[in-house]
């Protein structure tokens, strides 16, 4: 699947991203923060683009201008949940020992959506990712704190399959968006 993506040319992804983001945006509305009755604006973590993943940072800069938050996940260290700094477009970014583009400096922030990059995503919502486990443990520490957190899938519809095996860590995702619209799982 992370073959296929980086076959894809860039034109190719650059339209497919733009697709997708008009299908994010749309929902930047109060509709789809209902869940979030508090009135705090939110924070949307997403994640900068790597190997063809779908490019949403336009989507967040409109996040940004409408009063929202945004924030990037930082690996602390392998095996450990991820931690996330805020991101505006004057933050500094430099590569983590994966050479994702990462805050390194600043406070911790949680999101309250997290927008998740898929290398597959099976119809339950259970998401393939790098086989870090991460984004799994993740969840899993902001359940324990008793942090709500939404989980969107952020990919192109071929990473749709019917089953990735998922296995008793793995975490479905509450929806998923893609170029050709919103699926939400049940
Ligand atoms: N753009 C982006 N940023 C992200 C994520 C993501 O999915 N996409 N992640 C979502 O959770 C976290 C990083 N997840 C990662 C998980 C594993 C490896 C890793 O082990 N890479 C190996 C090669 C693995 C392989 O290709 O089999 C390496 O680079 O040596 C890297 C990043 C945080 N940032
Ligand atoms: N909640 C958890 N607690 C402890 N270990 C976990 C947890 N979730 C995942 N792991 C570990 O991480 C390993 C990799 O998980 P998995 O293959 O699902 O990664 P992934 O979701 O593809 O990766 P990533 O989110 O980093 O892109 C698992 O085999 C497991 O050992």
């Amino acid at each position: 699947m992370i073959a296929r993506r980086e076959a894809l040319a860039p034109t190719d992804v650059g339209q497919r991203s733009a697709a997708l983001r008009a299908h994010l945006t749309a929902r930047f509305s109060a509709d789809f923060f209902a869940f979030f009755p508090d009135g705090r604006a939110k924070t949307i973590g997403f994640c900068w683009p790597v190997q063809n993943e779908p490019d949403i940072r336009p989507a967040i800069r409109t996040w940004l201008a409408q009063g929202g938050h945004a924030c990037l996940p930082v690996v602390v260290a392998p095996g450990e949940p991820l931690a996330f700094r805020p991101w505006t477009p004057d933050t500094r970014l430099v590569p983590d020992r994966y050479g994702i583009p990462t805050p390194c400096e600043g406070e911790l922030v949680l999101p309250d959506v997290l927008l998740i990059p898929v290398n597959a995503v099976d119809g339950a919502g259970f998401r393939l990712g790098y086989g870090g486990g991460f984004f799994d443990r993740t969840l899993a520490r902001l359940a324990a704190i008793g942090h709500p957190v939404v989980t969107l899938g952020v990919g192109f519809d071929f990473q749709r399959v019917d089953t990735i095996h998922p296995e008793p860590h793995d975490a479905p995702l509450m929806g998923l968006v893609t170029e050709s619209g919103f699926v939400e799982f049940d």
